[in-house]
């Protein structure tokens, strides 16, 4: 099917949507570029439309990238529907999720999820994942934080590739004190080395969130010392509710990366 609501590319471009058909309702909090708003597209299309802070993002690269972003389209990945580029600060309207993002809701509702639904949530990102793969499209920043969760509590993978986009070298130098170096293997922390094979690496770490509630990984350790233990082999721990044979495959993840298994040659046996 299409990838965006058949309402879409009533504007100029594809890919841009004009702001008069959109209707802001309540906030929903803090994405990675600022604040993010429950709202309507033409009065019935519930979106989320995120607003980008002013100097938050290299704009032009990333309204460039839009339209190759458009046409990632898959079931297990939040869909972008479109940008608004006549004004500022820019909008970009995405699928909304009603249950909100990953890591709050692991930590919020994961006493009461089954083991059942752990391993259906191991599988939604993997198959969206698979799909990035597949188009030749790497993440670069795959997390708990950066997953979302729908009504049908189907999660869905957000802002891939997105860091490319962030003006705040906070995040982007791997020294930088925002920079996810505890879901980064150890080619991206000293080569910067991105790879689809990093985004498996980082999506072990995900499983690790997963089974582990929401927990932090390396909870107690700094970004530095992590960096020392992963260079040395010092991996996470198989989290309580993780069986031996799914640790397994999350460990398989943080192999060095000659012997990390792509999403494609090594479908995981879930
Ligand atoms: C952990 C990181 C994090 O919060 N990221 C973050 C925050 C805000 C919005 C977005 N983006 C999107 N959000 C939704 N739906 C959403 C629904 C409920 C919700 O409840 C918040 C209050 O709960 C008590 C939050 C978000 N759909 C698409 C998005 F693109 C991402």
């Amino acid at each position: 099917g299409r990838c965006v609501p058949a309402t879409s590319g009533f504007s100029s471009e594809k890919w841009e949507i004009n702001p008069s058909e959109l209707t802001f309702m309540k906030e929903l909090g803090s994405g990675q570029f600022g604040l993010v708003r429950l709202g309507k597209w033409r009065a019935q299309h519930r979106v989320a439309i995120k607003a980008i802070r002013e100097g938050a993002m290299y704009e032009e690269d990333f309204i460039e990238e839009a339209k190759v972003m458009m046409r990632l389209c898959h079931p297990k990945l939040v869909q972008l529907y479109g940008v608004c580029l006549q004004q500022r600060p820019l909008l970009i309207v995405a699928e909304f999720m009603e249950n909100g993002c990953l890591l709050n809701f692991l930590r919020q509702r994961s006493r009461a999820l089954r083991d059942a639904w752990l391993l259906s949530m191991c599988q939604d990102v993997c198959e969206g994942m698979e799909y990035l793969e597949r188009q030749s499209f790497i993440h670069r920043d795959l997390a708990a934080r950066n997953c979302l969760v729908n009504d049908h509590n189907v999660v869905k993978v957000c802002d891939f590739g997105m860091t490319r986009y962030v003006l705040d070298n906070q995040y982007t130098s791997s020294s930088g004190t925002k920079f996810p170096v505890k879901w980064s293997p150890p080619e991206v922390l000293h080569y910067s080395k991105y790879s689809s094979k990093s985004d498996v690496w980082s999506f072990g770490v995900v499983m690790w969130e997963i089974y582990s509630e929401g927990r932090t990984p390396f909870e107690t350790h700094s970004n530095l010392d992590v960096v020392n233990d992963i260079t040395r082999g010092v991996r996470l721990y198989r989290p309580h509710r993780a069986s031996q044979p799914l640790y397994a495959i999350m460990y398989r993840c943080w192999h060095e990366v000659l012997h990390r298994y792509r999403w494609l040659s090594e479908k995981y046996t879930f």
